[in-house]
């Protein structure tokens, strides 16, 4: 097994509402960048304020951090979370090729969802953030039932049920902050390039027609690619649009 990473803090809370939250209750004091695992979370949220439930088993973490960085930088963490879970979840079932990776934030394993990722900043002066919480849920043992997610949402799944393969959240987090730490260097040495790149290799859906729906409007059109501010490129019949937030529909 992989060592955990030198310089990052490990705390695994029986219970708690959101490990988001308590990242921005520890931020204050924090020595390093630390992981907080959730063995049980009563109020987890996902992306837009949407709630996200929390069976038994699944995992919830935070990696909280306090670096000296523009919130814009921060944002492409999300990327190196999803390099991450990826690696985590290719390596603890040996099927890597059954996952892919859906712009911006969800990791899929035959076509449906099987974690979401959800980084929260606070700003400090002059566009510097204070710290960042990158959240990350994973259904290792249930997914939601259908009925807890939109109806639009993508099919979620566990990785129990589409794999045979059941780990627990302590066991995924010894696998996940290895990762995170492998990718993290990578950014923090050579920028965002090779992320985008390894990023791009794991992609769903480039190639294909698909529709961003921001909270303005609507695009359908090919998905080329992910600029190198992490904007989702779609070509359209209006022409090349870069899109910096929505959600996204196959
Ligand atoms: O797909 C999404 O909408 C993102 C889901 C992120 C959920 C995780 S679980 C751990 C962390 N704590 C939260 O309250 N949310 C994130």
């Amino acid at each position: 097994m992989t060592e955990w990473p030198e310089g990052y803090g490990r705390r695994v809370l029986a219970e708690v509402d959101s490990t988001n939250a308590e990242a921005a209750r520890m931020a204050a004091d924090l020595a390093g960048p630390t992981w907080i695992l959730g063995l049980k979370q009563t109020a987890g949220h996902g992306r837009r304020g949407r709630v996200w439930s929390h069976p038994e088993g699944n995992f919830a973490g935070s990696l909280v951090m306090r670096p000296a960085a523009q919130a814009s930088e921060m944002a492409k963490r999300s990327f190196v979370a999803a390099l991450a879970l990826h690696d985590a979840l290719s390596d603890v079932t040996g099927h890597g090729a059954r996952f892919s990776l859906k712009w911006p934030n969800d990791i899929l394993l035959n076509g449906g969802k099987v974690a979401g990722i959800l980084l929260e900043s606070a700003g400090g002066p002059g566009g510097v953030i204070s710290h960042i919480a990158i959240g990350m849920g994973v259904n290792l043992a249930a997914a939601p039932d259908v009925g807890e997610v939109e109806p639009w949402a993508t099919r979620p799944v566990s990785l129990l049920s589409e794999t045979g393969v059941l780990v627990t959240p302590e066991e995924f987090l010894d696998v996940l902050a290895p990762a995170f730490a492998r990718w993290e260097a990578q950014i923090a040495t050579y920028g965002f390039e090779p992320i985008r790149t390894a990023w791009l290799a794991r992609a769903a859906k480039i190639g294909e027609v698909i529709t961003a729906r921001t909270m303005r409007e609507e695009w359908t059109g090919t998905f080329e690619t992910v600029d190198n501010e992490g904007n989702l490129v779609l070509k359209t019949a209006q022409g090349v649009v870069a899109i910096p937030a929505a959600d996204v529909f196959f």
